[in-house]
C-alpha cells in the first residue's frame, strides 16, 4: 500500500524534534518515518524504524493509548510552607480523589467485586464489550489517561535545606581545578552530607504521606526517589535517560510513578538541591508526554507577584520563543518565592521549565491547586474562561 505523508511543511530543526514534533501531531507510525525521512537528509529508512522501534511512540495500556500527563503539585499547596513539616491535608485529600477520578482505571486497584485467587483474577466488568473495547465508537482509538506525579518540599526540605545552606542548582557542577577549589574541609564535608540526609529524610517523609493518600484512593503509586534512586542524578538533574526510563517502564507496569524534589550530590563532594521544577523539565520533554501541569498557591502567572501587588492581573497566555526561550509577549516580572525559606527560585523557576517544555511542543498550564479550575485543567476542559495561565512555544 502506498504511503501517504501528511501535507507539510513540518516544523523541524533536527532530527530529534522534528520527530517530537509530529508525534504529537499524529499517530501514524509510517507517517511519521514518512514525514521524518523526507527532512532528515542522510538518515536511511532502516535507522529511522531502528530509531522508532528503540522509543516506542505509543504507551498503551489494557490495549488503550493513552495520554500522559505530567503535574507537579507545588509544596506552596501540598503542605504549609511556613511551618515545619505540616502538610495541608484537604490539598493532599482533593489531590488524590481528583486523580483517582480522572485516570484510567488500569491504573487503580481492582473493583472489591472482583474474585482473586492465587493471583488469578477475573474482571467482574469483562463482560462489558463496550467498557473494555479498545476502540470509541466512532472508530478511533480510545486515548485514555495516565500521570507522572511530581511533587515540591515546601515546609518538608526547603526549612532544613536552608538551615545547611543547600541550594537549589540549575547547571552542571564545577569540575577538575574548579571543583577542587571548592572542596570544604573534613567538617565542612560532614556538616552538608548531614543537611543532606536530614533535608532528604524531610521530604521523603512526605512522598511517603502523598503515596499513601494516593493508594489509600484507590490508585496504585509507586514512590520514585530521584537521588541515589536514578543512577547518576545529580542536583542540577543531567541523568534523563534513566529516569525517562524508570519512570516509563513504571507508567507500562500500569503504575503511577511520584517523583519528589530532592536533596542530592552535587560533583563528588558537594550537595545541592534538585527542584522538582526540574524532573518537570526532563520528563516534559519527552515525546510520548502530552500536556504538563504545574499546581501552585496561586491563580498563575500574574503581571508581578500577585502577593506583593494586589493590582498584578493574571496572563492567561505566555508564548515563548522555540530556541531562546524568552518570552515574546506578555511582559511579566517574575521573583522567586514569596515564601521565605524556599531555596529552589519559587515562581521564576517554574516559569523557565514551562518555557523549556513548551518549547519542546508540549503545552503547559499553571493554575491554582484545589480549584475547579485546576480540575478542568486535568481533564483537559479548560477554555479561557478558566483562571490559569498556559504557556506555550510560537510563532
Ligand atoms: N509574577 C508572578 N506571578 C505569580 N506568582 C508569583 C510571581 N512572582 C512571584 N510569585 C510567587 O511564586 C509563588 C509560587 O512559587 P513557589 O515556588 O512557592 O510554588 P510551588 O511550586 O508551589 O512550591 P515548591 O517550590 O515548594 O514546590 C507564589 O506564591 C507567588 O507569591
Ligand atoms: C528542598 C527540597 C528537598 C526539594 C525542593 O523541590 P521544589 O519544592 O520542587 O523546588
Amino acid at each position: 500500500m502506498p504511503i501517504q505523508c501528511p501535507p507539510g511543511p513540518w516544523p523541524c530543526f533536527s532530527w530529534r524534534r522534528s520527530y517530537a514534533t509530529v508525534l504529537k501531531e499524529t499517530t501514524t507510525r509510517l507517517a511519521i518515518w514518512c514525514c521524518c525521512s523526507s527532512l532528515v537528509q542522510g538518515t536511511t529508512e532502516n535507522q529511522i524504524i531502528d530509531s522508532l522501534q528503540d522509543e516506542e511512540i505509543l504507551l498503551t495500556l489494557e490495549g488503550d493509548e493513552l495520554e500522559v500527563v505530567l503535574v507537579k503539585i507545588g509544596g506552596s499547596s501540598l503542605t504549609h510552607k511556613a511551618q515545619l513539616e505540616t502538610v495541608d491535608s484537604d490539598a493532599l485529600q482533593w489531590f488524590s480523589n481528583t486523580i483517582k477520578e480522572t485516570i484510567h482505571e488500569g491504573f487503580k486497584a481492582p473493583p472489591l467485586d472482583n474474585q482473586c485467587e492465587d493471583s488469578v483474577c477475573v474482571d467482574s466488568d469483562m463482560a462489558n464489550a463496550d467498557k473494555n473495547s479498545a476502540f470509541n465508537s466512532d472508530g478511533s482509538r480510545r486515548k485514555r489517561r495516565a500521570f507522572i506525579i511530581v511533587h515540591g518540599a515546601g515546609s518538608f526540605g526547603h526549612h532544613t535545606a536552608k538551615e545547611y545552606a543547600l541550594k537549589g542548582q540549575f547547571q552542571p557542577p564545577p569540575t577538575g581545578a574548579a571543583e577542587r577549589n571548592n572542596i570544604i574541609g573534613q567538617t565542612g564535608r560532614r556538616w552538608t552530607m548531614q543537611g543532606l540526609a536530614k533535608t532528604r529524610l524531610s521530604v521523603q517523609t512526605l512522598n511517603r504521606l502523598v503515596v499513601s493518600s494516593l493508594v489509600k484512593a484507590g490508585v496504585n503509586a509507586v514512590a520514585i526517589s530521584p537521588c541515589f534512586g536514578i543512577p547518576r542524578m545529580q542536583a542540577h538533574g543531567g541523568a534523563t535517560e534513566g529516569l525517562v526510563r524508570v519512570v516509563r517502564d513504571t507508567l507500562q507496569a500500569g503504575l503511577v510513578p511520584v517523583l519528589h524534589g530532592d536533596a542530592c550530590l552535587y560533583g563528588t563532594m558537594q550537595a545541592g538541591i534538585l527542584s522538582g521544577d526540574i524532573l518537570m523539565e526532563q520528563l516534559g520533554q519527552c515525546h510520548w508526554v502530552g500536556r504538563a501541569i504545574f499546581l501552585t498557591d496561586v491563580d498563575g502567572v500574574f503581571t508581578r507577584d500577585p502577593r506583593v501587588d494586589p493590582h498584578a492581573t493574571l496572563l492567561k497566555h505566555i508564548q515563548v520563543d522555540k530556541d531562546t526561550l524568552d518570552i515574546i509577549s506578555p511582559v511579566v516580572t517574575v521573583t522567586g518565592s514569596s515564601h521565605e525559606h524556599d531555596v529552589t527560585g519559587g515562581l521564576k523557576t517554574k516559569l523557565a521549565s514551562a518555557a523549556t517544555i513548551a518549547a519542546s511542543g508540549t503545552n503547559v498550564t499553571i493554575v491554582k491547586c484545589g480549584t475547579i479550575g485546576a480540575e478542568r485543567v486535568l481533564l483537559a476542559e479548560h477554555d479561557d474562561t478558566v483562571n490559569a495561565t498556559t504557556v506555550y512555544s510560537g510563532p
